[in-house]
């Protein structure tokens, strides 16, 4: 079994699914870790350490968001504090109204997965993306967050319309956690 340092239940969901076969659990103590970092790999990082040093065991983190290139990659790594506290569907449509001048729509999700074990001192970071575009309407209650109005690369839905079945395949959690434990598998004993 292992640690996920985080605060977000859809995290710990979605990484279940991926890492089927590998007994994950939310992290028994939440700790406060400041996300300064300017990148995801920072605050990647930042969350494994932290978490790491409080339960004094192997954690694994997650550093995630939506990058939308007509906006310099807004919101990036403030995806979370964007209109922090108000509901997702809010900061979808403001986003939206941001978009409207806006010829090209493309975007990607971003997460960074690391893996800290505390006792040997191994810290380990990968990152994940998937390719894909804002839609013009929010669309679909599957998932979490801007889940709504992303349509991956491939695909004429939104993952907020496709659900686990294809998001497990081709997100950027899947492609970051599965690239971490194909790493893990061989330094560490997973
Ligand atoms: O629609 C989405 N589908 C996803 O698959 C996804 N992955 C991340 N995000 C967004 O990026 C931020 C994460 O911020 P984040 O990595 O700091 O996580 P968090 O603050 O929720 O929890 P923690 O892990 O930091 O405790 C939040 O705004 C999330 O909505 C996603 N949105
Ligand atoms: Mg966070």
């Amino acid at each position: 079994m292992i640690y996920i340092a985080t605060s977000n239940p859809h995290k710990v969901e979605e990484i279940r699914i991926i890492l089927e076969g590998i007994e994950v659990e939310r992290s028994p103590k939440n700790v406060e870790v400041i996300e300064d970092g300017k990148s995801f790999y920072e605050n990647s990082m930042k969350k494994a350490y932290y978490y790491g040093l409080a339960l004094n065991t192997p954690v694994i983190a997650d550093d995630s968001g939506l990058e939308i290139n007509a906006l310099g990659r807004f919101p990036g790594v403030e995806s979370a504090r964007f209109m922090e506290g108000k509901p997702y569907v809010l900061k979808m449509e403001k986003i939206l109204k941001m978009l409207e001048s806006k010829v090209d729509r493309s975007a990607q999700f971003v997460c960074v997965a690391t893996y800290f074990n505390p006792k040997k001192g191994v810290l380990i970071s990968v990152e994940g993306k998937v390719e894909g575009e804002i839609s013009r309407e929010i669309k679909g209650n599957f998932g979490f967050g801007y889940d709504p109005f992303f349509i991956p690369h491939g695909y004429e839905k939104t993952f907020g319309e496709l659900g686990d079945e294809i998001k497990r395949k081709i997100s950027h959690r899947s492609r970051a956690f599965r690239k971490l434990f194909k790493i893990l598998k061989e330094v560490e004993e997973f």
